[in-house]
């Protein structure tokens, strides 16, 4: 199974150790394509390439992929971009976020969610394994 796994990389990178840990969980599941958003390192790796290259690197991944999971709760505009493009061509996916006071969700994600191939759940760390398993086997 190949995954595509989306975060916030211009949007902010707070999240970044979180995304590093969900992507090791996914990885027990299939290949994820997009191991690069969890990377410390991320920003300084993709200085050199254009918007352009990452653009359509990052929508062919896409267009690889089998699912879809997104860690939405550092709004961003590159991770909604992709869910957007990801419910057009009907992928499955998920998106996962971390209520918190200082964080709204956007309706247009919050609004997405149908309980069948367009998945928006609240979460904790601990519960991650749970939800990965009953979404993706
Ligand atoms: O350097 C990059 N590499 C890359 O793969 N992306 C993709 C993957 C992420 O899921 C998403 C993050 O978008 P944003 O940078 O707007 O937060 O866009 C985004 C950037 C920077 O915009």
């Amino acid at each position: 199974m190949k995954i595509y796994f989306c975060g916030s990389i211009g949007g902010g990178r707070q999240d970044d150790e979180i995304y590093a840990r969900l992507i090791e969980k996914l990885q027990t599941y299939g290949e994820v394509l997009t191991k690069h958003v969890g990377s410390k390192t991320v920003v300084q790796d993709e200085i050199d390439l254009t918007a352009k290259y990452i653009h359509d690197r990052d929508v062919r991944w896409l267009e690889e992929s089998d699912v879809v999971v997104a860690e939405v709760t550092q709004i961003s505009m590159g991770v909604g971009y992709e869910l957007g493009r990801a419910a057009a061509m009907g992928m499955k996916i998920l998106c996962l976020y971390r209520p918190s006071p200082d964080k709204r969700l956007s309706d247009m994600i919050a609004g997405a969610h149908n309980g069948t191939k367009f998945i928006v759940k609240k979460y904790t760390e601990e519960e991650a394994e749970q939800i990965f398993k009953d979404f993706l086997i």
